[in-house]
C-alpha cells in the first residue's frame, strides 16, 4: 500500500512520519562549486520518492554521497536509526541501503548471471574461514545464484541469463541494473535515472517493477527527469535547485510549486517543466 503523505505540509526540509533516511546540514563542495547543500531532508519509509531538479542540481551528487560513494565536506545523515554519515558504500548496502549504478563498460562484458553474482557484497569464498570449508564456500555461492536466478526471473530476463550484458538494449540494462540492486535485499533502493533510454513498452513493466517494490515495503527513491513518470508513480516528490532542496510535496503540488517552475525555467531559459496537463497557462 502507498503510504499516505497527504497530510504532511509540502516544505522543504518538513518531517515525515516514518523517516527511513534523515540528512542534516550536508554539503559536498567541489573546488569552489558547492554542489549540495541540503539542510534537512526525511524520506519516508516504504514510499516513492522522486528527486527532480534541473541538470547540474546536485542530484547524483547527494545520491553518491549518501550511499557512501562520495564523502560529504560537512554534515550527517541517519539510516534506519543509524549514523552511517562517513562509512564506505559496501557498509552502507550491507545496513540495507544500495544505489544503483550505469552497467560500465567491463560489466558489459560479463555475462547477466555474472553481473547479478557480482552484486553480492560477501563474496564469502574469499575470507579465510569459508575458504578453508568449501563446502560452506559452496553453500553461499548456490545461495547467490539461486537469489539471482530468482530476480533475473522476476525482471523477465532468465533468458538471457547466460548472454554478454553489453548485448541487452538499453531497456534490458535498467532492468537488470535494478536486479543487481536487490541482490542483497535492501531496505531502500536509490535509483539514477531508472527510465531513461527505455522504451515505452519496457518503461511500463519496469514503473510497475518501481510500484511492485513499494507495495512490498521496500522504500525507493529516484531520480527522474520525466515529470509524466514522476507524477505516475511517486508518492512524493523533493526538488532541488542549485545544491539545494527548493520544494517537496505530493507530485500535483510540486508541479505546481513556483519554485520548481522558477527552477527549471531558470535552469532552462524558457523551456516549462516537461509535464503535460490540461490546463491552460494563467
Ligand atoms: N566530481 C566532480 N567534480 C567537479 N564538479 C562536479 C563533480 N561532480 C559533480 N560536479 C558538479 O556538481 C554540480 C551538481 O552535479 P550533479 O551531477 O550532482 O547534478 P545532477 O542534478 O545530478 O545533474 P543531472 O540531472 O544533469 O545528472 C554540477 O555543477 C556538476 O558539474
Amino acid at each position: 500500500m502507498p503510504a499516505d503523505l497527504s497530510s504532511i505540509s509540502p516544505e522543504p526540509g518538513v518531517a515525515k512520519p516514518d523517516p527511513l533516511l534523515v540528512v542534516d546540514g550536508l554539503r559536498r563542495s567541489f573546488g569552489g562549486l558547492l554542489a549540495v547543500h541540503v539542510e534537512h531532508l526525511e524520506i519516508q519509509r516504504g514510499a516513492i520518492t522522486a528527486l527532480i531538479g534541473p541538470n547540474g542540481a546536485g542530484k547524483s551528487t547527494l545520491f553518491n554521497v549518501i550511499s557512501g560513494f562520495d564523502k560529504p565536506t560537512e554534515g550527517r545523515w541517519s539510516f534506519a536509526g543509524k549514523p552511517v554519515t562517513g562509512m564506505a558504500a559496501h557498509r552502507i548496502a550491507r545496513g540495507g541501503l544500495v544505489r544503483t549504478f550505469q552497467l560500465t563498460r567491463t560489466l558489459s562484458r560479463m555475462t547477466v548471471l555474472d553481473n547479478m553474482r557480482l552484486a553480492a557484497p560477501d563474496q564469502r569464498g574469499e575470507r579465510l574461514p569459508f575458504a578453508l570449508l568449501p563446502p560452506l564456500w559452496l553453500a553461499g555461492e548456490r545461495a547467490i545464484t539461486a537469489r539471482a536466478d530468482e530476480l533475473l526471473d522476476r525482471f523477465r530476463l532468465s533468458h538471457l541469463r547466460d548472454e554478454y550484458a553489453g548485448t541487452l538494449s538499453g531497456g534490458q540494462r535498467k532492468l537488470l541494473e535494478m536486479a543487481r540492486a536487490l541482490l542483497t535485499d535492501p531496505v531502500m533502493v536509490l535509483l539514477d535515472e531508472p527510465m531513461s533510454g527505455v522504451n515505452p513498452a519496457l518503461a511500463e513493466s519496469l514503473l510497475e517493477h518501481l510500484t511492485g517494490l513499494r507495495d512490498e515495503g521496500m522504500t525507493v527513491c529516484f531520480v527522474e527527469h520525466d515529470m509524466d513518470v514522476v507524477m505516475g508513480v511517486s508518492d512524493w516528490v523533493v526538488c532541488m535547485a542549485d545544491g539545494a532542496v527548493v520544494a517537496e510535496g505530493p507530485p500535483h503540488t510540486v508541479a505546481q510549486n513556483p519554485a520548481v517552475i522558477d527552477a527549471y525555467l531558470g535552469a532552462r531559459r524558457g523551456a516549462p517543466i516537461a509535464h503535460e496537463t490540461d490546463e491552460e497557462p494563467s
